[in-house]
C-alpha cells in the first residue's frame, strides 16, 4: 500500500535514477526497510513501533493535504536511502489556491553526493507544478541555500518558529 498514487509521481520521476534505486511512494511496509532509520539522520525520531508507525500512516494517507512521501529504494538490499515530502495545504487565498510545501529531504550519508537529493528535488518540483501549487517552499540550514537554489528556490523571506 503506497501513501499516495503511484501512477501520479511516475511522469514526474527524475530521468538520471541509476538502475539499482527505486523512486516511489513511501509504502506502509517500509517500516521494515529503514525508512525511521533515514530520518533519524535529518532529526530526532524518537521510539515508533511497527503500530504507531501505521496508525500514522493510514491518517497521512486519508487526510487533505495530501502527503506526498517520496522514496528511494535501494532494489540490491532493500534499504530505503533516500525522502522527501511534498505537503499540499489548500487555502482560500490565491483563488482557493494551493501551496506546497517541502519537508524531510534526506539522503542516506553512505549516498550523499551520488545526486540523489536532486532527484528527489526535481521530482517534487515537477510534481508540485502538475498538482497546480501557486508556491513551493521549504526550510532550511544557511549552508544549505546553494543546494536548494538549484531547483528554482529563492531565498526570500525570514523564517521564524517556536518550539514546544
Ligand atoms: C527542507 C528540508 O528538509 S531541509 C533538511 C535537509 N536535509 C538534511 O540536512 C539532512 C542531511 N543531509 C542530506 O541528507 C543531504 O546532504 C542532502 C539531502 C542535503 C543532499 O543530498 P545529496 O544526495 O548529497 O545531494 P546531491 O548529490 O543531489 O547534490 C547535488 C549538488 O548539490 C550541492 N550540494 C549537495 N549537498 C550540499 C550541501 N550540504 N551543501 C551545499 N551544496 C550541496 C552540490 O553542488 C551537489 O553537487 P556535487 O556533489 O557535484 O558538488
Amino acid at each position: 500500500m503506497h501513501i499516495f498514487d503511484e501512477s501520479l509521481l511516475a511522469p514526474h520521476i527524475a530521468p538520471d535514477v541509476p538502475s539499482n534505486l527505486k523512486v516511489r511512494p513511501l509504502r506502509i511496509d517500509d517500516f521494515s526497510k529503514g525508512y525511521l532509520d533515514l530520518l533519524g539522520q535529518l532529526t530526532s525520531v524518537g521510539t515508533i513501533d511497527q503500530a504507531a508507525f501505521e496508525k500514522q500512516f493510514h491518517a497521512m494517507k486519508s487526510s487533505v493535504p495530501n502527503y506526498h512521501i517520496v522514496v528511494i529504494e535501494d532494489i540490491t538490499n532493500g534499504k530505503i536511502v533516500g525522502s522527501a515530502t511534498l505537503v499540499i495545504e489548500m487555502k482560500f487565498i490565491h483563488e482557493t489556491g494551493s501551496r506546497g510545501r517541502v519537508e524531510d529531504v534526506v539522503v542516506d550519508r553512505e549516498m550523499r553526493r551520488q545526486k540523489l537529493g536532486a532527484v528527489l528535488l526535481k521530482t517534487l518540483v515537477s510534481l508540485g507544478k502538475s498538482l497546480g501549487v501557486y508556491k513551493l517552499s521549504l526550510e532550511c540550514k544557511p549552508e544549505l541555500l546553494p543546494f536548494y537554489s538549484q531547483f528554482g528556490f529563492e531565498n526570500d523571506c525570514n523564517f521564524m518558529t517556536q518550539r514546544f
